[in-house]
C-alpha cells in the first residue's frame, strides 16, 4: 500500500498556522534565478515537491544549487551552458518545467525542455506561451515530447495575448527581460505571483512595468545580476486552511499572509456567515454555525482562484441550500465530486457547473486524490466528516502543500500518515 492519509473527522480546527512561500511564484523565480551568471539568493522557498523536482533538474543542467536551511536556497547558473537538454522523468510530470523555455531562450536564445505536465485538470495548451516566443524572434518545434526554441536574437515586440494565462505572461515576460528593445504584453494574467517574479527579475536588474495591471512593457537589458529575494506568502495554502476553518466550524489564525491576496475567498467567506478578521500579515476565520449557500464562478486574478475551487466546493457541500459553482478556467476540475459523493455529498456537475445540494454531515469513506487541489479538499472533507476516512494517492498533495499533516495536526486535526493496514488499524485503535 503507498502512503495515505487516515483521518478521524468531527474535531473542529482551532488555533495558528504559518503559510509558506508560494509554490506558483517559486517555480518561475527559480527558473528565472538560472538566468545570470551570478548568485541569487531566495528566501520563503516552499519545501514542496514541484519545487524540489525543479530545482533537481536545474542541477542535472548544471546550475549549482547551496541549500541554507529549509527555506533558503542560493542558485548560480554560471556552471550551465547553452546546448543543455531540460528532460527527465519526473521533469515530465510537472507543469513548471515549461518556465525553464523563456529562462534559457532569453539567456542562451536556446532552450530544450520536456513539454509540461501538471494536474490533468484540462486540456492546457501552450499555444500563447509559443505565440509570444514567435512575436520575439524565436523559432519552434515540438517533436518526441521535447519543445524546442531558437534564436539568433530576441528582438522587443508587442504581443496581445489571446487568453489570460499566467505561465504565457511570466514565460514570455522572462524571455522579454532579456531581448533587444522594448516589448508590450497585452491582456496579461494579474496574479500576485506575476508581480512577485516581476519584482525579482527587477531586483536582478531586468526592466519590467505594470505587473498586476494588464499591460506589462519591458525594456530589455543585456544582463541580469546578483539578488538577494523573499518569495510571497501562498495564496492557495493560506485560502485552503480558511475553508478548512469553515468546513469543521474551527477558528483559524493564518499567519504570514498578504490578506489583500485572499479578498476573492474572504469576500465569499463572509458572504456565507463566516467571520474573517484581517490583519497586517494575519487573517482569522471563524464560523461557528452552519453556513449559507452561494454562487462561485473561478476567473483570473482578483477573480475567485480555479486552485480554490474544490476546497471552497467542500464547504460548500456542507452548507445550508443550495450553491452553484461554475469552473471558467480548466474544463476537467471535478474529478473530486464522485469522491465526495463517497462522503455522503450531494453535488450534480453538468459541464463546466456543479450544483451543490448542501447536506448537515459527511460520512468517513475510502477516497483517492485525483489533482492537487482536489486532495486537499477531500482531507477537509474527511476533517469534516463523521468517522474515519482515507484519501490515498496523496503524492499530489505534497507537490504543493508543505508538512499538510502536521500543520492539520496542530491545529487539532486527527490525522496520520499511513502506509500499511497494520497502521490504519493502529490509528483507529489508538495503539501507539
Ligand atoms: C504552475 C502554476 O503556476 N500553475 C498555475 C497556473 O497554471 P497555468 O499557467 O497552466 O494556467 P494558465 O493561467 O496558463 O491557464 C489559464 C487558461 O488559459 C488557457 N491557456 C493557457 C496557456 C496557453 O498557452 N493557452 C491557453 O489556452 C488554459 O487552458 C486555461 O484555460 O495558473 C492556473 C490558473 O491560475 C493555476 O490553476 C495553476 O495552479
Ligand atoms: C494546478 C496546480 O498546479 P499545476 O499547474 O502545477 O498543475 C495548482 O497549483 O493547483
Amino acid at each position: 500500500m503507498m502512503e495515505q492519509y487516515i483521518i478521524k473527522g468531527g474535531n473542529p480546527l482551532v488555533g495558528e498556522v504559518v503559510i509558506g512561500g508560494a509554490k506558483n511564484a517559486a517555480l518561475p523565480i527559480l527558473a528565472a534565478a538560472v538566468m545570470t551568471d551570478g548568485t541569487c539568493t531566495i528566501e520563503n522557498m516552499p519545501d514542496v515537491r514541484d519545487t524540489n523536482v525543479l530545482l533537481q533538474a536545474m542541477e542535472g543542467i548544471g546550475a549549482t544549487v547551496n541549500r541554507l536551511g529549509k527555506h533558503e536556497v542560493v542558485i548560480s547558473g554560471s556552471g550551465m551552458n547553452a546546448d543543455c537538454d531540460v528532460d527527465n522523468e519526473y521533469i515530465r510530470k510537472i507543469r513548471a518545467s515549461y518556465y525553464l523555455i523563456g529562462a534559457l531562450l532569453g539567456k542562451y536564445k536556446r532552450a530544450r525542455v520536456a513539454l509540461p505536465g501538471g494536474c490533468e485538470i484540462g486540456s492546457r495548451p501552450i499555444d500563447q506561451h509559443i505565440k509570444g516566443f514567435k512575436a520575439l524572434g524565436a523559432r519552434i518545434e515540438i517533436e518526441n515530447g521535447m519543445i524546442t526554441a531558437t534564436a539568433d536574437e530576441l528582438i522587443g515586440c508587442h504581443i496581445y495575448m489571446d487568453v489570460v494565462s499566467v505561465g504565457a505572461t511570466i514565460n514570455v515576460m522572462m524571455a522579454a527581460a532579456l531581448a533587444k528593445g522594448n516589448t508590450t504584453i497585452e491582456n496579461v494574467a494579474k496574479e500576485p505571483h506575476v508581480v512577485d517574479v516581476a519584482n525579482f527579475l527587477n531586483s536582478m536588474g531586468a526592466s519590467i512595468r505594470g505587473a498586476g495591471t494588464d499591460v506589462i512593457k519591458i525594456k530589455g537589458v543585456e544582463k541580469l545580476g546578483n539578488c538577494e529575494y523573499s518569495i510571497i506568502p501562498d495564496q492557495i495554502e493560506a485560502g485552503t486552511f480558511m475553508t478548512a476553518a469553515v468546513a469543521t466550524k474551527g477558528d483559524i489564525t493564518i499567519k504570514n499572509v498578504i490578506p489583500k491576496h485572499l479578498e476573492a475567498i474572504s469576500a465569499k467567506l463572509e458572504e456565507i456567515g463566516a467571520q474573517v478578521d484581517e490583519f497586517d500579515d494575519a487573517v482569522r476565520v471563524v464560523a461557528t454555525k452552519r453556513l449559507d449557500s452561494t454562487q462561485i464562478k473561478t476567473l483570473p486574478y482578483p477573480g475567485f482562484p480555479t486552485d480554490m475551487q474544490p476546497q471552497m466546493a467542500v464547504s460548500l457541500a456542507l452548507s445550508n441550500g443550495t450553491s452553484i459553482v461554475s469552473e471558467s478556467i480548466f474544463e476537467n476540475r471535478f474529478r473530486y465530486v464522485d469522491e465526495l459523493t463517497k462522503m455522503g455529498a450531494r453535488i450534480q456537475v453538468d459541464g463546466r457547473t456543479a450544483i451543490i445540494t448542501g447536506v448537515k454531515l459527511f460520512t468517513g469513506a475510502d477516497v483517492s486524490a485525483p489533482d492537487l487541489r482536489a486532495g486537499a479538499a477531500l482531507v477537509i472533507a474527511g476533517l469534516a466528516a463523521d468517522g474515519y476516512t482515507t484519501v490515498s494517492d496523496i503524492g499530489y498533495i505534497y507537490r504543493g502543500y508543505e508538512g499538510f499533516e502536521k500543520k492539520i495536526q496542530n491545529l487539532g486535526g486527527d490525522i496520520q500518515l499511513v502506509n500499511s493496514e497494520k497502521e490504519i488499524a493502529r490509528f483507529k485503535l489508538r495503539i501507539v
